[in-house]
């Protein structure tokens, strides 16, 4: 079973964040449209740190290929057209759109909902749903005539589908040939071509051979996004083509292709500026009075011509409350709680700013009541903005920052307000919307009043977030209040792996976490919206944890409280039986997971007069030595023999000495070393292999783009040299192991 985590939305959250926050394509039975769902995936954002998003550089075969191929990109969408006015329903421009995502992570589910306002703009008759591939009954899902059916997935584990896309994917493969005629469509695949070269984007592939084969009609070519390089800019350019095409009737565009050019993938140039874009003459803006205007502009404010003009009221007396719990239309999922912080404190004296912390949160209710939670589940954490973002957002909106913000009389019902009102604005900066998340290309355009930019290298290099936009010598204006709450990321809350065991400490839970931070390449900090809320919230006399596990001393409880709630994650679990042989896979913040299982084993191995359990094998990963939390706990488990084998590596700093010393033993099983999991791994691929054949269970933890690609590779590996398997035998055993729940990954994107 494969997990994402952190900065995730759930199907329970998701659902919640959907239906609190109506979009103006969610129309009749899309209201609510994960309301039907019963499976259980999980989906998470895109992140914030440095590593992900956008951060590759240009690769010079890609550049080559994009112009090699600006020829034939003329003859394609030419040949694309006539396709489209040739469609098995007539004009497929008029039919409803059906948008259908895949997606494990949650970045198709964003993208739907981008291309739903991206319609909104070009076609505002055209009736359009979003649903997740998982919410209807797969034969279902494809409306022959009825629909125009716009399919975008990721390929997730080893070249599969999403979680959420399984069902239909396998229906979809059980059907025979013309089975799907009169079905228009048009695909988009989301993945990643530097960490998957061999199983790239195979799902958004194959959906689009798949339906074209079983006699559907292509309306519009394939579309290819590259997570390894920059996936928002392949997914609005051929977002624009589409549009383009379809809705624009389009034709005498330049477009381009890029990648194979034997494969239907096309991308899109710069497209024109949103209808709303504004700069200061923009028509669509005016200064109106209104109640709630700053001091200074005579009582009036902009307004955005394009949204609806949000009512604002004189505020109470609490102008930024903590939390938002007390709304009657709850802002969070249920069973949403306080819970006062106990501790939060490095965990290592010598890691400096970027090591790992930990914090411990109290379950206990006010009425002493405890929330449950067992070993292996995850606590959903709401961030907030900090103060210093949330005061130059309000710099530069010309509203006072304590007005309370009512949805517009007279509301379009297609384009609803999509935060909480009865709140202050200050309250919506602070808990609604993720202030540090990259903004979409279409609101980077708006915000930047241009309609030429290059996305990869202005926006998602560097990371810059709605407030360097508004802050953009190109963008010196005020901006409308509207302009900015319609268009900001809504905040979602984060998944943490709970680093605690339920039965040691049933009301508490442990989090370990690294804060996200670094300096972009225009000399700006960036920091993760949850990491700094978290270390912001370290209570000064938190001392630091040198080594937890023997830690009995008092602590000093800060006086904040976490807004979080328990998710329970019922497929990541120990095996029940002691002798099923364990291997736990970690790297970094993954540990966490993983100080659970020890923690638990440690506990049952005093309980049951030190019966053996089955082997365990466990790799640990940190960047140096001194970044490596748990040493006594590792040790403890080692001795008590609630783990058989111990290796740990750095990548950095193994001269330091420490590392031998690690466990104070010499037995071979227990060894440190300086390199990386993967290849500590691969140094014990035999071994290894006899775990699998013999129905051991893995536990993988740590970040899903580099460490999980790096164990699931060399896994695939060890199993093809010691299986004597083919390519694809190895992939079909690890997708085997990954459905009977031997193969198990909490990883964090
Ligand atoms: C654990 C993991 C496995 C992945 N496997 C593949 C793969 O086999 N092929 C591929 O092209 N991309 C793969 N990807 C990349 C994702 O498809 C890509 O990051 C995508 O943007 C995720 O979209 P989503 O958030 O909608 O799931 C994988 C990503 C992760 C984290």
């Amino acid at each position: 079973m494969m997990m994402y985590l952190r900065g995730g939305i759930r199907p329970a959250a998701a659902r919640m964040l959907l239906h609190r926050r109506p979009l103006s394509f969610l129309c009749s039975r899309a209201a609510s449209p994960l309301a039907t769902s019963s499976s259980s995936f999980s989906l998470s954002t895109r992140p914030t740190t440095a590593s992900s998003a956008c951060t590759g550089t240009i690769r010079s075969s890609s550049r080559i290929r994009q112009l090699a191929l600006q020829i034939v990109v003329g003859q394609r969408q030419r040949r694309l057209f006539s396709t489209i006015s040739n469609n098995s329903s007539g004009s497929v421009k008029e039919l409803p759109v059906k948008i259908l995502y895949g997606t494990q992570g949650g970045t198709a589910q964003l993208f739907a909902m981008q291309l739903a306002e991206a319609l909104e703009e070009v076609a505002p008759d055209i009736e359009v749903t979003i649903e997740g591939l998982h919410e209807n009954s797969p034969d279902s899902v494809l409306q022959p005539g009825q629909a125009l059916h716009v399919l975008l997935s990721s390929t997730a584990g080893v070249g599969e589908p999403p979680d959420n896309a399984r069902d239909f994917w396998k229906w979809l493969s059980s059907q025979e040939s013309d089975n799907l005629k009169g079905v228009d469509f048009c695909v988009f695949g989301l993945g990643n071509q530097k960490a998957h070269p061999n199983h790239y984007n195979v799902i958004g592939k194959g959906l689009d051979k798949k339906l074209h084969k079983l006699g559907a009609n292509r309306v519009f070519a394939l579309g290819l996004g590259d997570d390894g390089d920059c996936l928002e800019d392949d997914y609005d350019t051929w977002m624009e083509s589409f549009l383009q095409a379809v809705y624009k009737g389009g034709g005498d565009s330049e477009e381009k292709v890029k990648g194979d050019a034997s494969a239907n993938e096309t991308t899109a140039t710069q497209p024109p500026a949103p209808a709303s874009s504004v700069v200061v003459e923009d028509p669509t803006v005016t200064m109106q009075a209104c109640t709630g205007a700053k001091e200074g502009n005579g009582g009036k404010r902009l307004i955005s011509a394009k949204h609806g003009r949000l009512r604002l009221a004189p505020s109470g007396t609490d102008v930024s409350r903590d939390d938002l719990l007390h709304l009657d239309a709850p802002f969070y999922i249920p069973n949403t709680t306080r819970m006062p912080v106990v501790s939060n404190r490095p965990l290592n004296p010598n890691a400096g700013e970027n090591g790992l912390y930990e914090m411990r949160v109290s379950l206990e209710r006010d009425w002493g009541n405890t929330f449950q939670y067992e070993t292996g589940d995850h606590l959903m954490v709401y961030p907030q903005n900090s103060q210093a973002m949330i005061e130059g957002v309000l710099e530069r909106l010309d509203v006072d920052p304590h007005v309370v913000i009512q949805a517009p009389e007279n509301e379009d019902p297609k384009k609803p307000y999509p935060h909480p009102t009865g709140i202050t604005l200050t309250e919506t900066l602070r808990h609604c919307v993720d202030l540090c998340a990259l903004p979409s290309p279409n609101v980077a355009r708006l915000l930047l009043g241009r309609s030429q930019i290059d996305y990869k290298h202005e926006i998602a290099m560097p990371r810059r977030n709605i407030l360097d936009l508004m802050a953009d010598e190109s963008a010196p204006r005020k901006f409308a209040l509207e302009e900015i709450l319609y268009n900001m990321v809504p905040m979602k809350p984060r998944y943490y792996s709970i680093a605690s065991s339920s039965l040691v400490h049933p009301e508490q839970v442990y989090l370990v976490y690294r804060p996200v931070q670094f300096t972009n390449n225009r000399g700006q900090l960036r920091m993760g919206v949850c990491t700094s809320f978290l270390k912001n919230m370290m209570g000064k006399h938190d001392a630091i944890l040198d080594d937890e596990y023997n830690l009995g001393g008092a602590v000093t409880p800060p006086s904040s409280h976490l807004v979080a709630a328990v998710n329970s994650n019922p497929s990541f679990r120990l095996p029940s039986e002691r002798q099923t042989p364990v291997l736990f896979v970690a790297g970094g913040c993954g540990v966490a997971p993983i100080r659970a299982f020890l923690e638990e084993r440690i506990h049952l191995a005093s309980e049951n007069n030190h019966r053996p359990f089955g082997e365990g094998y466990l790799f640990l990963g940190f960047r140096s030595p001194g970044d490596a939390p748990y040493k006594s706990m590792v040790q403890l488990a080692f001795q008590i023999g609630a783990i058989s084998n111990v290796h740990i590596t750095y990548n950095s700093g193994c001269g330091e000495g420490l590392n031998a010393q690690l466990l104070g033993n010499s037995d071979v099983r227990a060894h440190t070393s300086c390199g990386l999991v993967s290849d500590a791994i691969g140094e014990h691929s035999e071994q290894l292999y006899s775990f699998f054949e013999r129905g051991g269970h893995t536990f993988i933890c740590g970040g899903a783009r580099l460490f999980g690609v790096a164990i699931e590779n060399q896994v695939h590996q060890l199993l093809q040299n010691h299986g004597d398997l083919s390519e694809s035998a190895a992939t079909e055993y690890l997708q085997g192991m990954l459905a009977d729940g031997r193969f198990n990954e909490d990883l964090s994107d």
